[in-house]
């Protein structure tokens, strides 16, 4: 952000602009071509030294400016070129973070000093784009295909020492980065800046380039599940390979244009927003115990070791607490494998991880160890008479002011906070597994909960470094109450004619990472089987003579219940809705006994099989998902479609380049949606997930609303939110 010339024994500040280096685009980028041009014209000034302000370099161009038809990013381009072009040496101060643009401008410097704490990336492929602004083209020259190839498909920030490692900068320091930078600007004043000039450097052979980069073609493409942005990054990286500069400088630029108006771009973009957006959300009240968190894990299952893995690597002291000694010895066992992996991950880097010291990590079957903590997140397995006794027994021990969090994925906030004296301090926390390793929080505010507690929940899940999203109490939240209606319909299709690899297959090639039988053999099918005998809708409590595929007058499939009866239950047993090497193993392959048991079952209930399209399959499967979604926000269960895709995209696996589902259904068009829901419902009257929410068709007849004006449409909104 400040351009300072270098004269020989004294620094004058040229230019101030503004920190990302597009936000105002035209004057940023003025500002630098007049201060460069102004530099190069004095005779008295022998060097050039760029840096940024209050400690950063630049996070790059303003996402915003992208969905702007006035985009003027490959602007960029000439005027790295400029830096470059420069005769006197320029030397970039990196501090902070150089990303994308800002790296791009740091490429074209003929130095580059960095401190040993700031972070560089070219995160462009995460937003849907490349570096266009010649990045393709020069880090490959600097740092070689493979290293170039892997920051540039992958978006990863570095830190400063691997980047000296790689040859990205040519010196780190720990003091003053600014006065490092302008020692080697009078250091180097006079040498020759040709062998600087990276566009005029050849990229650096492999011995075997062409097998290198078709292999790394495949990964890219096998990880990208039809995200657009990695595979044109290896496009534009495989032209330095193939071209000279400027005309690598061409094809960049081309595919640029194409990631630009793919519409994956502004999904991307959307997400990064929706994300920060859900972050700053708050309530007007003030956390009660924030950052001096002692928390205290109750239950020490695979939740609960993921729970306390997660709280330790962010610092947090915790009490991890048992039932009994060989329950305890297990947890502890698991939580230790954990922390050993995640600390020998942390190796090298600035922080390490202080899990062997009793202050930090403390392991019990004492229930009165619990009296000073400041919060208590009890992990217990889902079962609302376990979890009422709990609470009962932590409302007695706990010190007044503690917030008792209990992570469920579905159980009533409210009626485990009734087993309490302070309904107000209760609230849910549903952790996703593995805890230590996905980022989405959902916190669950009760009828009792009070704004503080809600804001302290808040506060642990950025201090856990977790996407925490506020949610209303209903059964399955929001999550998995959008997530019943999609798998509800996967398994109706099973029904009507389809097969487990048909689904999966049609929601895979869509962008999910594995479709829900996948996702249900890996999840175990005995899980929901117990929460569908819980609630009464198969197994001893199902009254007599219920019909087979009715349950409270709506469409209901036993398939799952029949695969559990005879020991199916996924990955665990190696049978489920496929056929696994072992049990434990995970290789599914498509299974003919399902097949036949499939047209079985279609001629006892006497249903006729019929060819189902993909068509079909994605609209049943997202449409009904949607739709739940939009009669979430009616209902005031979430604060906005932002909130809901967020939810989607960290905790879902919704494939990050379609937005989020509601953002997906924006993209459909809301008359689509709605149109096809409707067919849908036609044809499945006893399913009322298919019936269109009032939410939906409002928002179609008031003429198809951007998804920014959805919330003005409502009348009310939950006041807690
Ligand atoms: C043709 C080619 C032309 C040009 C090529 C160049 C392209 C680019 O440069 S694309 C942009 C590449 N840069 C990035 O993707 C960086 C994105 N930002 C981040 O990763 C992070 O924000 C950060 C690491 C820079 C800082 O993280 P953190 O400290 O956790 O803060 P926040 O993420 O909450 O951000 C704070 C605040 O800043 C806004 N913001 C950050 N970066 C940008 C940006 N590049 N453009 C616009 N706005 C940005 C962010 O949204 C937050 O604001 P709000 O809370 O109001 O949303």
């Amino acid at each position: 952000r400040h351009l300072y010339t270098c004269t020989q024994n004294s620094l004058s500040l040229i230019i101030s602009v503004f920190v990302y280096i597009s936000t105002f685009y035209q004057a940023v980028l003025q500002a630098l071509e007049d201060g460069l041009k102004k530099a190069d014209a004095d005779p008295s000034v022998k060097a050039v030294m760029i840096c940024g302000e209050n400690g950063k370099f630049s996070a790059g161009a303003d996402i915003r400016g992208f969905s702007s038809p006035k985009t003027l990013g490959v602007a960029l381009g000439p005027i790295v070129s400029l830096i470059e072009s420069s005769e006197k040496p320029v030397v970039a101060a990196i501090e902070g973070v150089a990303l994308g643009g800002g790296l791009e401008v740091a490429l074209g410097c003929h130095y580059r000093v960095a401190h040993a704490k700031a972070r560089m990336g070219l995160p462009e492929v995460t937003i849907g784009l490349l570096p266009g602004a010649e990045g393709t083209q020069r880090l490959p020259r600097l740092i070689g295909v493979p290293a170039a190839l892997d920051m540039i498909t992958t978006g990863k920030h570095i830190p400063a020492t691997e980047a000296l490692k790689l040859g990205l900068v040519d010196e780190i320091v720990e003091e003053n980065t600014i006065e490092a930078a302008i020692r080697l600007a009078n250091k180097v004043i006079g040498q020759p800046l040709g062998p600087r000039r990276l566009s005029l450097k050849p990229v650096p052979k492999l011995p075997n380039m062409e097998a290198f980069l078709q292999e790394a073609q495949v990964k890219v493409k096998r990880q990208a599940r039809g995200f657009l942005a990695p595979e044109l990054c290896f496009q534009a990286v495989q032209a330095a390979t193939q071209r000279p500069f400027a005309e690598g400088v061409r094809r960049e630029r081309e595919l640029f244009q194409v990631l630009l108006s793919s519409g994956q771009a502004q999904a991307l973009q959307y997400a990064f927003f929706a994300e920060r957006a859900v972050h700053r959300w708050a309530t007007p009240a003030q956390p009660t115990a924030a950052s001096t968190f002692t928390v205290a894990g109750q239950g020490l299952g695979t939740m609960g070791q993921g729970i306390v893995t997660s709280l330790v690597k962010a610092n947090i002291p915790v009490v991890a607490l048992e039932q009994n000694l060989e329950y305890l010895n297990k947890g502890r066992k698991a939580v230790m494998v954990l922390l050993e992996r995640e600390a020998k991950k942390m190796e090298g880097g600035a922080q390490k991880l202080d899990f062997h010291n009793p202050a930090r990590l403390q392991f019990t079957v004492d229930f009165n160890l619990l009296h000073d903590v400041d919060l208590v997140i009890e992990a217990v397995f889902e079962n609302m008479a376990l979890k009422k006794e709990i609470f009962h027994k932590l409302s007695n021990i706990c010190k007044p002011g503690a917030l008792l969090c209990t992570n469920t994925s579905a159980l009533d906030i409210d009626e485990i906070a009734s087993a309490t004296s302070r309904p107000q301090q209760v609230i849910g926390t549903h952790f996703f597994s593995p805890a230590h390793v996905m980022r989405l929080l959902e916190i669950i505010y009760g009828r009792h909960t009070s704004p503080s507690a809600i804001a302290t929940a808040m506060q642990l899940a950025k201090d856990m470094k977790k996407v925490g999203v506020v949610v209303g109490n209903c059964f399955g939240f929001v999550g998995n109450r959008m997530m019943f209606p999609y798998v509800e319909q996967a398994v109706f299709l099973l029904e009507e004619g389809s097969r487990p690899e048909a689904v999966d297959q049609v929601l895979e090639d869509f962008g999910f990472k594995i479709g829900p039988f996948r996702m249900s053999d890996l999840a175990g099918l005995d899980v929901g089987w117990r929460s569908r005998k819980g609630q009464g809708l198969t197994g001893p409590s199902l009254p007599a003579g219920s019909s087979a595929r009715q349950r409270r007058g709506q469409r209901y499939s036993p398939l799952p219940d029949l695969l559990c009866e005879r020991g199916r239950f996924g990955q665990k047993t190696g049978k489920g809705w496929y056929q696994y090497e072992r049990a434990g193993g995970r290789t599914a392959t498509p299974d003919p006994w399902i097949h036949g048991f499939l047209s079985q079952y279609r001629d006892t209930h006497r249903i006729e099989t019929r060819y189902i399209d993909q068509e079909e399959i994605l609209e049943r499967c997202l449409f009904s998902l949607i739709n739940e979604g939009f009669a979430i926000l009616a209902e005031g269960i979430a604060s906005g479609p932002e909130h809901l895709d967020v939810i989607y995209l960290n905790g879902y696996g919704w494939p990050k380049h379609r937005g989020g589902p509601m953002f997906y259904a924006s993209t459909v068009g809301l008359p689509r949606v709605l149109a096809k829901l409707q067919k849908y419902s036609e044809a499945h009257p006893d399913v009322p997930k298919l019936r269109p929410s009032a939410f939906l068709k409002k928002l179609v007849a008031v003429g198809n609303a951007p998804l920014k004006e959805w919330m003005s449409y409502l009348s009310r909104q939950s006041p807690k939110l």
